[in-house]
């Protein structure tokens, strides 16, 4: 015991140079954003990097050009995007003042200048297929409407901030914090530079994909613009706006969600993703076309995983998508006569945090080549080429790190669960330089969500746990995505329900494997699996100790309290919470709580609006109340994002482990 309590102290400094150390995080590097040329021959992308000095992910614009040379292009800049004649790459960098611009960078004379200079970041810029314009969507300001009429304070004087006065649904955001009253619009500006030209208005926000039509007249895009659209937060439609009058007319209409417009090179056939909304936890985004005027709308795809990011090509005769399937992110094409084949698997650009499964983007060139990242568990997002079925993995950014080395490595576990008939899929990352005949203490990490999956990706946490001496055990329990929409709504106004006994067939699927010390059992979870991790120590005492990262405790005040609570109570409940306490209540962690011996930590950002601090406050208070060891760790200006900072990531995981640690 007392070798683990030294072995886990993440705060001691490591003699042992090869394994995987805290401090190494600032080391990582990961690739994102994968822009190939027209022609095929150069691919842009974005290099990420951790900035030890202020502690944050930042990035530069690197490129692979047509000798296969690796350059570095622009720094500090992200979105890069290529005209439709490969001669230009317009970029957001940053101008002379710091603040976010839409850049060009013209090829063959080597030069690049800011073609805006707006008042806010652009986002979503697309160029025309005419190379003559470039959309992008930016935040603009609604009208002010004072409330109260406040006298003038004298000259220099120091009064205090006035109220805030709040009249909208949806008021604050996490991560974004209280939202301005602003609203996010389309534009366009000429490709020389100039004064951008706002074609949509309203109090509504615009974003997501833009498609622009062959002729370089009109543009797709998806947005909720329904009257009442806060309290129909699933609801958005997709639009097509003509450049000539700004008109913008509805070309879907159902209820449920449409977007990620995507349009044919010969312009008569839309894709775009959605579904009928049937109010689950949880339903499948399937692939829809219809004709360039709206009509005949069909499924192209009967395909039980969730579809994102269509996008034609003509070499492939078919639209590129996206899915994930059991933990591993795809791309495939389909045809417009639905036939669907995989083109590549382990899409992803994951580094830091935990192993979320998810694909990266992707772009195509005119020769069929697709440009994308990938990621396995013993490798960070790098960039790929793929070739008429040839992959070429063509960064290898973390070889200076890594291959000096010993990783934790993973194997996947499948095994029937308790409860029912399901088969459950799982990861088990060991130890560096594992021995199957010792012992090893274990971590059961539980994923959000709900409706999420692990997967083949890479961890720094998890990899951190590893090096620490644990096994890590991480588990897609029903109500994980990439399984199709029935597992999934297993735990429709049911969470938690049998998940809890997925995660604890899992336990024992691995301690039957031999190699665990079932008496120094540990667990954890953030989020979705912060609300697991609560509810296992109110069922059972088998774990040594707890570390509840940023939880939901008590449903009726999270439905209320949270930055989305015109949703919740809608898709996760049968309705509004005092109509339904009863059901509330009886999903409550806090309702399990007079069970609980385990010894428990609390992880939360105090700036969390998804998960709100209260939350955990509610759940230490109750404990101390009944005279458990409990800890709350709070983390000052963190949002749900936890470990979004790297230093929150090293705290994060330090605190974790000296918790178990300190509970041999
Ligand atoms: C705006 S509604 C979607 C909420 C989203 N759930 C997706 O299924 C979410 O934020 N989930 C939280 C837990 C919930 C508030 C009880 C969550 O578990 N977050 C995960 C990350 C995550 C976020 C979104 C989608 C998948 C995973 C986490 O922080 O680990």
């Amino acid at each position: 015991q007392k070798q683990l309590s030294e072995d886990t102290d993440q705060t001691a400094k490591s003699t042992n140079d090869s394994l995987f150390q805290p401090k190494d995080i600032f080391q990582l590097e990961f690739a994102s954003d994968a822009q190939i040329s027209p022609d095929g021959s150069t691919i842009v992308y974005r290099r990420n990097w951790f900035d030890i000095m202020n502690d944050r992910s930042v990035g530069d614009l690197w490129m692979i050009n047509a000798a296969g040379k690796h350059l570095p292009m622009i720094e500090s800049a992200t979105s890069p995007r290529w005209s439709p004649d490969g001669t230009r790459l317009a970029y957001v960098g940053l101008d002379r003042n710091g603040k976010r611009q839409l850049f060009c960078h013209w090829f063959a004379e080597d030069r690049s200048t800011a073609l805006t200079h707006l008042t806010e970041s652009p986002s979503g810029i697309t160029w025309s297929p005419d190379g003559k314009q470039i959309a992008f969507f930016m935040s603009v300001a609604a009208k002010a409407k004072p409330f109260a009429t406040l006298p003038a304070k004298p000259k220099g004087a120091k009064w205090a901030d006035p109220p805030k006065m709040i009249t909208k649904l949806r008021y604050r955001s996490d991560g974004a914090g209280f939202l301005p009253d602003k609203f996010s619009h389309l534009f366009v500006v000429s490709a020389d530079g100039g004064s951008p030209r706002q074609l949509t208005t309203g109090d509504f926000n615009h974003n997501g994909t833009v498609a622009w039509t062959s002729d370089s007249k009109e543009i797709l895009i998806s947005a909720n613009r329904h009257e009442d659209h806060e309290y129909q937060p699933n609801n958005s439609e997709i639009y097509r706006v003509r450049l000539a009058d700004r008109s913008i007319t509805a070309v879907t209409d159902r209820v449920g969600p449409d977007g990620s417009p995507a349009i044919s090179d010969d312009g008569k056939t839309i894709a775009f993703v959605g579904y009928d909304d049937k109010f689950l936890g949880n339903q499948t985004q399937t692939l829809y076309v219809m004709d360039s005027d709206g009509g005949n709308k069909r499924k192209l795809l009967e395909f039980d995983r969730s579809v994102g990011s269509p996008k034609w090509s003509n070499f492939h005769k078919g639209f590129l998508f996206t899915y994930v399937d059991q933990g591993n992110a795809k791309l495939a094409v389909v045809s417009l006569d639905g036939e669907m084949k995989k083109l590549a698997d382990n899409l992803g650009s994951n580094c830091i945090g935990r192993p979320y499964a998810g694909p990266s983007s992707f772009t195509v060139a005119d020769n069929g080549a697709i440009a994308f990242c990938v990621t396995t568990p013993m490798m960070p997002g790098e960039l790929a080429r793929l070739d008429e079925g040839d992959l070429q993995v063509l960064t290898h950014l973390n070889n200076d790190l890594l291959e000096h080395k010993v990783l934790g490595e993973v194997t996947e576990q499948r095994f029937p669960s308790s409860a029912g008939e399901l088969e459950i899929q799982s990861w088990i990352m060991v130890p560096p330089n594992f021995d199957p005949s010792k012992k090893y203490p274990l971590i059961l990490e539980i994923h959000g969500g709900p409706f999420a999956a692990y997967g083949d990706v890479f961890s720094a946490e998890l990899q951190l746990m590893a090096s620490a001496g644990y096994v890590v055990l991480y588990v897609n329990p029903r109500g994980s995505t990439s399984y199709g929409q029935d597992f999934a709504n297993e735990i429709h106004h049911n969470y938690p329900g049998q998940d809890y006994d997925d995660l604890m067939s899992a336990v024992d699927t691995v301690i039957a494997n031999g190699y665990v010390d079932k008496d120094r059992l540990y667990v954890t979870g953030g989020s979705g699996g912060g609300v697991l991790t609560a509810w296992i120590i109110g069922s059972t005492n088998r774990f040594k100790a707890a570390v509840v990262a940023k939880p939901v405790i008590n449903w009726y005040s999270f439905a209320l309290t949270s930055d989305a609570y015109n949703f919740f109570y809608k898709y996760w409940f049968p309705g509004l919470p005092w109509d339904h306490t009863e059901h509330y209540m009886k999903r409550s962690p806090i309702s399990k709580v007079g069970n609980v011996e385990t010894p428990t930590m609390l992880l939360t950002g105090e700036a969390d609006y998804r998960t709100p601090i209260s939350e955990s406050e509610q759940y230490y208070q109750a404990l101390k109340l009944r005279k458990i060891d409990a800890a709350m760790v709070r983390i000052p200006g963190a949002s749900h994002g936890i470990a979004a900072r790297p230093s929150h990531l090293l705290a994060k995981v330090a605190y974790i482990l000296k918790w178990f640690a300190t509970h041999p």
